[in-house]
């Protein structure tokens, strides 16, 4: 337990499986940690005893205006609860458009907290995500080329984040270049000197290993805002814990919640296509969400609750598709509005399926986690073991606790769906 009653880190995640997977690094680091489905109510905000508090947005695709008013609130949240440093966390395949929201969420809440500098670091090495002299790779892909250039919401044309990020803001973007990096963390706080001196309030932190990430945490100990991918949390419990301010505890929760089980894929990313089509070849039960029928109006998600309910195992519910059936779909319908009745039909089939007796979810997608745990009622989720890099099982705090798995799109093996089911039954 810390000393102190207060938490010292305070998050701001821009979607629902980003802020399990900065949980899910905080929780490995040793910080008892929670995860509020938006600003915690009075309610549930009366039991919170964490070191680290992340409050899950679903602001990444909203427009700027929107995103910058709720993380600022969020902010507020948590500045009044105590926490010392804030954390705002975005993907680490920087998802945005030129439109933000990540330079403007990030200038906001710097202006707001009276800094006048902070980085920018979405890598994420473990899942192959490094940035080098301000580029992003993917695995050993530009960004451009990673597949994230044909995302349904956020397509990432350009690696060059420097670029990206001068795009979505108004003060001057440098670069922290991975050889002063290398140098160590003092070797860092001169440069960061210098940056401020040349003008400099967001700076892009190349990292290429994990070894960059606890550099830049203990560079960054003192900055009150740092911006970026779960990676860059790797050093920050070690820096309360040198401050005296935390104690090696074992912060993670037990799952094991008894009940029926289902997959929901919303994402339709290259892992997630994977793992679909894993579970394809199995030859285990699927139902595929037409988006054209239920933009005519069919009763798809009567369908897919009636066929989950028969099935008599547990199935896989999922929309995700190739590129190419993406993009024919959006031509017609329109992205926005094709990616919005996916969501809803998945989050209305999760409701469903909970009044059915399911307790135990395996979610696949940022945007679609958020439309399922926002359609299931879920408040605070309690983090536990992780199942596959950056994805870590969770449960809802509550009356009646329910198991979730929140899944990057991009992330886990091509196993996951089978890995996370048992992990979250308490059978891994
Ligand atoms: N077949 C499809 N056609 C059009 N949009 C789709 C299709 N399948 C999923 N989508 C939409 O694509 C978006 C995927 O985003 P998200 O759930 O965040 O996944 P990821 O984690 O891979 O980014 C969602 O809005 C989802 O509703
Ligand atoms: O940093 C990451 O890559 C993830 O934590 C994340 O934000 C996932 O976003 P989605 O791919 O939209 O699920």
């Amino acid at each position: 337990m810390s000393e102190t009653s207060r938490p010292l880190l305070g998050c701001i995640a821009d979607d629902f499986t980003g802020a399990t997977d900065l949980a899910n690094m905080l929780v490995r680091g040793g910080m008892r940690t929670v995860q509020s489905i938006g600003i915690p109510s009075a309610e549930v905000a009366a039991g919170l005893d964490a070191d680290a508090i992340v409050i899950a947005l679903k602001s990444r695709t909203t427009p700027a205006a929107e995103a910058v008013a709720e993380s600022l609130a969020a902010m507020q949240w948590l500045r009044e609860r105590g926490c010392e440093q804030i954390f705002f966390k975005y993907c680490s395949t920087f998802d945005s458009t030129p439109a933000g929201n990540i330079g403007q969420v990030s200038e906001a809440l710097l202006t707001k907290l009276g800094g006048d500098f902070s980085i920018a670091c979405p890598a994420f090495p473990e899942n192959g995500r490094t940035i080098f002299r301000g580029h992003l790779f993917v695995q050993d892909q530009l960004l451009n080329e990673s597949g994230m250039q044909s995302h349904p919401l956020t397509p990432m044309g350009d690696a060059n984040l420097l670029r990206v990020l001068d795009a979505q803001t108004q003060g001057k973007v440098g670069l922290l270049r991975y050889d002063t990096v290398a140098k160590g963390s003092d070797a860092v706080r001169a440069r960061i000197t210098e940056l401020r001196a040349e003008g400099v309030t967001m700076a892009i932190a190349d990292a290429v290993s994990d070894a960059d990430l606890y550099t830049l945490g203990e560079a960054c100990a003192d900055l009150p805002l740092l911006t970026g991918g779960s990676g860059l949390a790797l050093g920050l419990p070690s820096n309360f814990r040198k401050a005296g301010k935390l104690r090696d505890i074992d912060a993670e929760q037990r799952i094991d919640i008894p009940g029926g089980d289902v997959v929901l894929a919303g994402s339709a990313s290259v892992a997630t296509n994977g793992q679909v089509i894993a579970w394809l070849e199995a030859g285990r039960p699927a139902l595929r969400i037409d988006p054209l029928a239920l933009a005519a109006g069919q009763p798809v998600v009567e369908q897919a609750i009636a066929f989950a309910r028969d099935a008599g195992q547990t199935v896989l519910i999922y929309a995700t598709s190739s590129p190419d059936e993406v993009k024919a779909v959006q031509q017609k319908l329109g992205a926005e509005r094709a990616g919005a009745m996916v969501e809803d039909a998945l989050g209305q089939i999760a409701k469903g399926l909970l009044a059915a007796g399911v307790r135990r979810f395996v979610v696949a997608g940022g945007e679609t986690s958020g439309a399922v745990v926002q359609a299931l009622g879920v408040q605070l989720l309690k983090i536990g073991a992780q199942i596959d890099p950056g994805v870590p099982a969770t449960v809802s705090d509550g009356e009646q606790p329910l198991a979730l798995a929140l899944k990057s799109g991009n992330f886990g093996a091509r196993d996951f769906f089978t890995k996370a089911l048992k992990q979250l039954a308490g059978e891994a």
